[in-house]
């Protein structure tokens, strides 16, 4: 479970908070889409979930641990378990497929081992089953370079998968995709979180792949919450109140 109490985030120069005294529970289980408008503090809140951006006030507890105090070393072993799924990949473009989803089990091994590219065989059949559960198994070997950008997103999630993520967090990962493939992905996504359990916390730009798949909807303006409910309730007075 995680527990949001009061978060805000003030960027250096900035009068305004990016969040606004964000008070949230998300459970195990919740599917969560984060709806709003450019600039409304979506990625400031998923990352400051994980103290990819540190908060400024409050407190985020997670399965009972508060983490905006824990020394960074203990705060990097709990991110391991919290995957992230970016916009842009974030892959090693000139490594395979293969390599880039090993990377994923980087954060639970000795750093001269991943330095010098080390992996036992149960790390490389945990990485082909990653690969094959995203239906990439045919492409080991090809540089990430050459693929198409759903390709690479497979390949993030496979990345993250080989992390034993119990949270899933999603910084906009379909923004680059085009319709389709966006959709392939949230069903990946959802897949997964259904088979593992997660809870999944995610921006979308698109209101229709949050109605469609989300199991609960947040609507973020100007760094507050303005809406936090089911898919269904959403009509046209809360978009309006999402995106005015
Ligand atoms: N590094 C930064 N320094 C100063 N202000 C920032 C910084 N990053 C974001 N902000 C500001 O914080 C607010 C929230 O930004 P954030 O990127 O979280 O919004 P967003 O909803 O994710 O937007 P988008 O959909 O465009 O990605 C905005 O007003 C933005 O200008």
């Amino acid at each position: 479970m995680l527990n949001i109490k009061d978060l805000v985030v003030q960027y250096p120069r900035s009068s305004e908070n990016a969040l606004d005294h964000i008070s949230l529970t998300l459970e195990k289980g919740d599917f969560v889409c984060i709806l709003g408008k450019s600039g409304a503090g979506k990625s400031t809140f998923i990352r400051s979930i994980n103290r990819l951006h540190e908060p400024t006030s409050g407190q985020v507890k997670w399965e009972g641990m508060e983490l905006t105090t824990l020394p960074e070393g203990e705060m990097r072993k709990i991110r391991s378990e919290m995957v992230m799924i970016f916009q842009h990949f974030n892959l090693i473009p000139r490594m395979t497929v293969f390599q880039n989803t090993l990377t994923g089990s980087f954060g639970r091994r000795p750093a001269y081992k991943n330095l010098l590219g080390l992996f036992s065989e149960s790390e490389k059949s945990r990485g082909l089953l990653a690969l094959e559960e995203v239906g990439l198994e045919h492409h080991a070997n090809k540089r990430v370079e050459a693929l198409s950008g759903g390709q690479k997103q497979r390949v993030g999630i496979a990345r993250a998968l080989l992390q034993d993520p119990k949270l899933l967090l999603g910084d906009e990962p379909v923004a680059s995709l085009d319709p389709t493939t966006s959709r392939r992905i949230f069903g990946l996504l959802k897949k997964i979180h259904e088979e593992r359990e997660l809870l999944s916390i995610i921006n979308v730009h698109d209101v229709h792949l949050a109605k469609e798949f989300a199991t609960r909807i947040i609507g973020l303006r100007d760094g507050r919450v303005v809406f936090d409910g089911k898919p269904e309730e959403i009509d046209e007075r809360i978009f309006a109140e999402i995106y005015q």
